[in-house]
């Protein structure tokens, strides 16, 4: 699905990601795990298009899109999720899916000062994905609740139907499950599970490592930038460098 070539980035004098060559396989859930600052974030924003790569080429199903836009990946379906979910605060759930929707695809201003069939027409499948997202991330019945007042765990849960709403074919969860506790972290791993059983792809950075080794069909170690292993899950767990670098350390989370 997404083929990666010794992609590097660097900041100044610094290597983020440093010569990483991998794929994230079609219908998977494909895992990346490493210390703090080993290079995960950067890794997802040079496939998302949020950093240009210095070096390296990213092509999805057969495509190069290794300098494309954030709004251009995402149009050829790649979409994704930040460690923090930014929300507006004052406006409800629904809202602000149809806002980052609408964000995601949208219109010329020439559409919105003629109030365009195109524009009419965009808005009334903004608020349907939008409801479809809802549904299928469990919160129908938050639809209206203002976003300020939701729990944590609903935020996780609003930040997947953002990225859900722009039917995607991967979806990078960066982080899914940080600040919630044990069992909504079980929830969010089963929502995981619905994603790919609905044919969706699935890159996943989390420091959780009994959720990691329970989903991932296969996860890479970063370390420095650089890819120090990959593997299953019983691979990467039995893996010195892994269990030096990262697994025997305090970084690792239950
Ligand atoms: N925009 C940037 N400018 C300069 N340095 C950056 C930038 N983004 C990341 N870095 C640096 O690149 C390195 C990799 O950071 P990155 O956030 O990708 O790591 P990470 O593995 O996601 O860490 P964490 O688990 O803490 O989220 C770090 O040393 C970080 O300080």
């Amino acid at each position: 699905m997404l083929k990666i070539e010794n992609l590097s980035k660097r900041f100044g004098g610094l290597a983020a990601v440093n010569e990483v060559s991998t794929s994230i396989e079609k219908g998977k859930i494909n895992a990346i795990i490493g210390p703090n600052g080993a290079g995960k974030t950067t890794f997802f924003n040079l496939i998302s298009g949020v950093h240009k790569p210095t070096s390296g080429r990213i092509t999805l199903d057969g495509v190069d899109v290794t300098h494309l836009r954030t709004d251009e990946v995402a149009k050829l379906g790649v979409s994704r999720t930040f460690q923090t979910t930014a929300l507006f605060d004052n406006a409800s759930v629904l809202d602000n899916l149809i806002v980052g929707h609408r964000l995601r695809t949208k219109s010329g201003l020439w559409d919105v000062l003629v109030g365009s069939s195109r524009l009419k027409n965009e808005e009334k499948v903004c608020r349907e994905k939008a409801r479809d997202a809802l549904d299928f991330v469990g919160l129908s019945h938050m639809a209206n609740r203002m976003a300020g007042d939701i729990s944590q765990e609903e935020r996780k849960r609003v930040a997947f139907a953002l990225a859900l709403s722009t039917d995607p074919k991967v979806v990078l969860l960066d982080e899914p499950a940080g600040g919630v506790n044990p069992d909504e972290t079980v929830g969010l791993a089963d929502l995981i599970r619905k994603m790919v059983k609905h044919g969706l792809t699935v890159g996943l950075i989390e420091h959780k490592m009994n959720m990691i080794m329970s989903l991932a069909d296969k996860i890479m170690v970063l370390n420095y930038g650089e890819k120090i292993a990959e593997g299953t899950p019983a691979e990467i767990r039995a893996n010195p460098a892994v269990i030096d670098a990262y697994l025997g350390s305090e970084h690792a989370d239950a």
